[in-house]
């Protein structure tokens, strides 16, 4: 047996010690779980204690297909540590297999030649279907390194794509890392070109800070917000085979969820809808409400009858008012002031204190919530937008402005109003101002270079306690309010103080298409450094035909030859009419929502293809989604960056001249 059989022969021997271990480590808490709550003293704590056991138990499902371990550093003879999605520890407690996450693991990702970190040599694995097939070594105290030179690191980016997006713990880069471990506290914006593993990176960082932070991110929770059904159906299985299975995903719209959608509103409504000076207009809109005593409060009380002065009741509107607190709370405030001191007068005359019931019965008696009603009037959400949506005269909007969200003919009440989502979005700023919500313990935002300014603040709400993770690109923002820099989307995101960082190498993008891709980028007026392709690999073929459906069928037969997802993306329009064309010819076609399904071919609108990816993609008629858009050209880069190893364009109209000119040049 050579030195290299038996060393992976004895890698095979430890990892499946380590099954064992963790199959063990299974059984204990199978063991746990089931006598949980004959231990435990009170159904509370049995239902807690079921709880994390069950969750435990998941977290310590063995899937036969992921290796358990997928690295090694070699500190000295006898300092070996493996690495691993998670902790395994033998029947001892020693550990066989230390989570990717702890701190000793930390130099498997960073150590390099010039600064070796104490590690002697670092072992990559090679396998396949779960099988241990191959390492690869480098001994970085001889000064040897590969980089992504790493035959296993490119088998990793090369591999053909099919399903879900699947995590990068095995490969994550040094640059990637930095990002990864940074500190709860920080705001990082990851300025990303295409397949530059920024989603990889937001996702690897929440398993990263609850892995560090466990107790306290589990109580306020971890937030992933993204652009759409979609792509959070591709990203869902990511954070669940880190074992991290309690984090909210959640796209922006259902995040402010706050009235029933039905209707749309014109691109100008929207604009003015999703502007931030539609802050300042909710805030005075509701503010405005509050009102002056007119008169001295009475309360009857059996044969008593307690009297606040005019003054004093000013006094107490102006005190909460200047306290600033959210709108909902600071009704109850005047009203616990205001019961505060009948409470005194009452102790006064009759000597003792009086009960809860007294209190709350005045509290809630007729004067008072009368002066409550006339001087911090009660209000909800929708109801404050619906008043402005009907008269939205104020000074700060212009009147082209006013007339553009007005509504043309009033709702009888808010309740049978036809709101559209960037109402939502206002219903849900005016929510925020009247009770202010929960923040996360750390929130991730993907294609963030979308967000308006009030979607923007919406996620400020939820992260007012928290740090971010700003992904984005902005020469892939293709919202009609797509930023244009970064300071601004932190500024609203309530994070001016974020540190931007850029990443520019490609994990995705085969390099002949992502030079075709770069050709748009002068054109989309935004300052972003272009990705650098780490595959030279992949192929570009451009077909000029009129008949697009014919040439379309005839490109997925041939992609349906070679192994891998296929992804033919459309112009929206055309998306119905090639389906049932693909379809008559027996060739059945996947939603982008159906990342699990059984066809191969997925096809898809454009709107849809963001943060996507597929081994073979098809582009039909660039043209007609360049002019389907304002920003056609940022919907068309994106398009152009979703291919994994080949790029087939498919067209009858001309191509916009960035790209025929790099085509017949
Ligand atoms: N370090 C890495 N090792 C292996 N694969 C990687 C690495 N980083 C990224 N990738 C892969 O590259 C592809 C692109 O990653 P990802 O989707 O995170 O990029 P992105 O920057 O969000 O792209 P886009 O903006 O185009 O949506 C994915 O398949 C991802 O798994």
């Amino acid at each position: 047996m050579s030195d290299l059989d038996s060393d992976l022969a004895a890698e095979r021997q430890h990892l499946t010690e380590s099954r064992a271990a963790l199959k063990r480590m299974r059984e204990l808490a199978e063991v746990l779980f089931a006598t949980g709550d004959r231990v435990a003293g009170d159904a509370y704590t049995a239902e807690q204690l079921g709880r994390h056991m069950s969750r435990r138990m998941r977290e310590l499902a063995d899937d036969p297909n992921t290796p358990l371990f997928f690295g090694r550093l070699e500190l000295s003879d006898d300092n070996r540590f493996h690495i691993g999605r998670r902790h395994v520890t033998d029947a001892a407690g020693e550990p066989m297999v230390l989570d990717w996450r702890a701190p000793v693991s930390r130099s498997f990702y960073q150590a390099s030649a010039r600064d070796p970190q104490g590690v002697r040599t670092r072992r990559r694995f090679g396998f396949v279907k779960g099988r241990l097939t191959s390492f690869e070594d480098e001994h970085l105290d001889r000064g040897e390194e590969l980089g992504t030179a790493s035959r296993i690191l490119t088998a990793e980016i090369e591999r053909p794509r099919v399903g879900p997006m699947r995590d990068i713990v095995a490969t994550i880069q040094p640059e990637q890392d930095e990002l990864v471990r940074a500190e709860l506290g920080d705001t990082i914006c990851v300025q990303g070109a295409p397949g530059t593993g920024k989603t990889a990176v937001g996702l690897h960082r929440a398993a990263f800070l609850l892995f560090t932070h466990r107790e306290r991110l589990r109580r306020s929770g971890v937030l992933i917000v993204g652009p759409n059904t979609a792509f959070l159906h591709y990203i869902a299985s990511v954070l669940p085979a880190l074992g991290e299975l309690d984090v909210h995903q959640s796209t922006v719209d259902a995040l402010v969820d706050t009235v029933p959608v039905k209707a749309v509103d014109t691109p100008e409504a929207a604009r003015v809808k999703h502007d931030a000076k539609m802050a300042a207009v909710l805030s005075d809109a509701l503010w405005r409400r509050i009102g002056k005593p007119t008169e001295p409060l009475t309360v009857p009380d059996d044969s008593y009858r307690w009297r606040i002065a005019i003054e004093r009741l000013r006094r107490i509107v102006d005190d909460v008012r200047r306290e600033n607190p959210a709108y909902g709370v600071g009704r109850e405030r005047v009203r616990a002031r205001v019961v505060g001191l009948l409470q005194r007068q009452s102790e006064t005359r009759r000597g003792d204190s009086p009960s809860d019931t007294w209190l709350r019965r005045m509290g809630r008696s007729k004067p008072v919530t009368a002066l409550l009603d006339q001087v911090w009037p009660a209000v909800t959400g929708p109801e404050l937008v619906a008043e402005l949506l009907t008269d939205p005269s104020t000074t700060e909007l212009t009147p082209a402005e006013q007339e553009a969200i007005r509504w043309a003919k009033p709702p009888k009440t808010w309740k049978s109003a036809r709101w559209t989502h960037a109402d939502a979005v206002l219903v849900d700023e005016a929510n925020g101002l009247i009770e202010r919500p929960t923040s996360f313990g750390h929130v991730v935002v993907d294609e963030a270079q979308d967000l308006s300014p009030m979607q923007c603040r919406a996620i400020a709400r939820r992260s007012e306690h928290a740090a971010l993770t700003v992904l984005g690109d902005l020469a892939q923002g293709t919202a009609p309010w797509a930023a244009r820099t970064w300071t601004e989307s932190l500024d609203h995101l309530g994070k001016p103080q974020g540190r931007v960082v850029p990443l520019t190498t490609g994990f995705r993008v085969p390099a002949a298409v992502l030079v075709l891709a770069n050709r748009l980028l002068p054109a989309l007026a935004v300052d972003v450094p272009p990705a650098v392709s780490l595959r030279a690999d992949g192929e570009l073929r451009v077909t000029n035909d009129h008949d697009v459906p014919g040439a379309t069928i005839a490109a997925v037969r041939r992609a349906l030859a070679i192994e891998g997802s296929v992804g033919v993306i459309a112009p929206d329009a055309a998306v119905a009419g090639l389906r049932t064309a693909l379809a008559e010819v027996g060739i059945e076609t996947a939603t982008a929502d159906e990342v699990e399904a059984a066809e191969r071919v997925t096809l898809l609108p454009a709107t849809v293809a963001k943060g996507l990816e597929y081994d073979h993609v098809i582009i039909v008629e660039p043209a007609d989604i360049v002019a389907a858009e304002a920003r056609g050209l940022n919907r068309l880069y994106v398009v152009l960056t979703r291919a994994v190893s080949r790029l087939d364009i498919v067209h009858a109209k001309a191509l916009p001249h960035q790209l025929s000119d790099t085509l017949s040049g």
